[in-house]
């Protein structure tokens, strides 16, 4: 039996327009997914998820025969449910040469669920660390974070950045454009999430700003703008000023507005937490509802946030540097 945990994120900038080769920087935070594997001969993968949201379930089928499991729900919920984790499996399959080997995967997790702090990173990342070291390899952090990062990219249908992947597996404060991927150093940021209770669907947010941008220029231009924002973003980190970055959040945040991925409920919790005196707030992640991320040193933020109809949990949320973790 092998054990992992991989931290979860939140972006200050540069969601989606990562995925067409902007430059985004998104910072690990103390919210883990931990991810359990134990070795089974017979070539069954056995997949124990209590926080997935099919109302905790056990699924037991045979990835040999690819016989998909027997549970009552619709084709396309479970795959985008079960997708996540049998991609990293095929991984490690895949760069450990065990093509048949098979698995039973039990996983916790305090990261919410396509809310846009990247639990599908952790969960693959920690599943692809427990995997592979339990049939007796050890992956580099770099090679690691390369396979998440295939395996996200087979999910969301060939629309996928580096930066949730790599930032998970390394931990601390990133920065992704294309294939170069590097760590930046990062002051402690005082970091509030606002929850709204729902989910995106990574996927398919990803088409809909592929589809805009292939439709108009403008929305091309749109995200060539976030990255103008990322870039100044990198500047204000440097230079830890941190009511620079909330400026620049709230911009990127307008953006990604513009691309059709906020919401009702994001959008009132960016709100809230400026009415609150946040140096600046947005969403986090592919969007669609989910969580915002504000900067606010003072507890105005989160209080008014814990008041806001439709926010249904408001949080600090610490930085780490802590990226993959072997526990077992
Ligand atoms: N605790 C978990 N157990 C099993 N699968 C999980 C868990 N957390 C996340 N996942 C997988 O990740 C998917 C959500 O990923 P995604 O839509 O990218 O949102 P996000 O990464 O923002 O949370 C889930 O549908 C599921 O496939
Ligand atoms: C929208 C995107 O930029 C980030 C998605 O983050 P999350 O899965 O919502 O946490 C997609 C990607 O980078 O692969
Ligand atoms: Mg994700």
């Amino acid at each position: 039996m092998a054990l992992s945990s991989a931290p979860g994120k939140v972006y200050l900038f540069g969601e989606h327009a990562v995925v067409y080769g902007e430059p985004a920087v998104p910072c690990a935070i103390e919210r883990r997914a931990r991810v359990g594997v134990q070795r089974r001969d017979d070539g069954k993968l056995r997949v124990h998820a209590e926080d997935l949201s099919l109302d905790g379930f056990t699924v037991e089928y045979d990835g040999s025969t690819g016989n998909g499991p027997d549970v009552d729900v619709s084709e396309s919920l479970l795959s985008a449910a079960m997708g996540y984790v049998d991609g990293a499996i095929e991984q490690v399959r895949d760069v450990t040469g065990e093509d048949e080997v098979g698995f039973d995967v039990t996983i916790e997790s305090d990261i919410p669920l396509g809310a846009g702090l990247g639990s599908s990173a952790a969960v693959v990342v920690a599943a692809i660390d427990a995997a592979t070291r339990e049939l007796g390899v050890t992956l580099e952090t770099a090679e690691l974070a390369e396979r998440a990062y295939r395996t996200e990219h087979m999910v969301q249908d060939g629309q996928a950045s580096r930066a949730d992947t790599f930032c998970s597996a390394t931990g601390g404060a990133v920065r992704v454009e294309g294939d170069d991927c590097r760590s930046l150093e990062a002051p402690d940021l005082p970091i509030v999430i606002g929850f709204d209770g729902g989910a995106g669907d990574t996927g398919q947010l990803v088409a809909g700003v592929r589809d805009l941008r292939d439709e108009y220029d403008f929305a091309a231009d749109t995200v060539g703008a976030i990255g103008d924002v990322v870039r100044n973003g990198e500047e204000a980190l440097a230079n830890g000023d941190v009511e620079e970055l909330g400026r620049l959040m709230n911009f990127n945040h307008g953006l990604l507005s513009a691309l059709g991925v906020s919401s009702r409920s994001l959008d009132t919790m960016v709100w809230a937490a400026r009415d609150a005196g946040a140096h600046g707030a947005k969403l986090t992640g592919a969007g669609g509802g989910g969580c915002i991320v504000a900067l606010d040193p003072t507890p105005e933020t989160e209080t008014a946030l814990s008041f806001t109809p439709g926010c249904e949990d408001a949080f600090r949320a610490e930085l780490t540097e802590n990226g993959v973790t072997s526990l077992e």
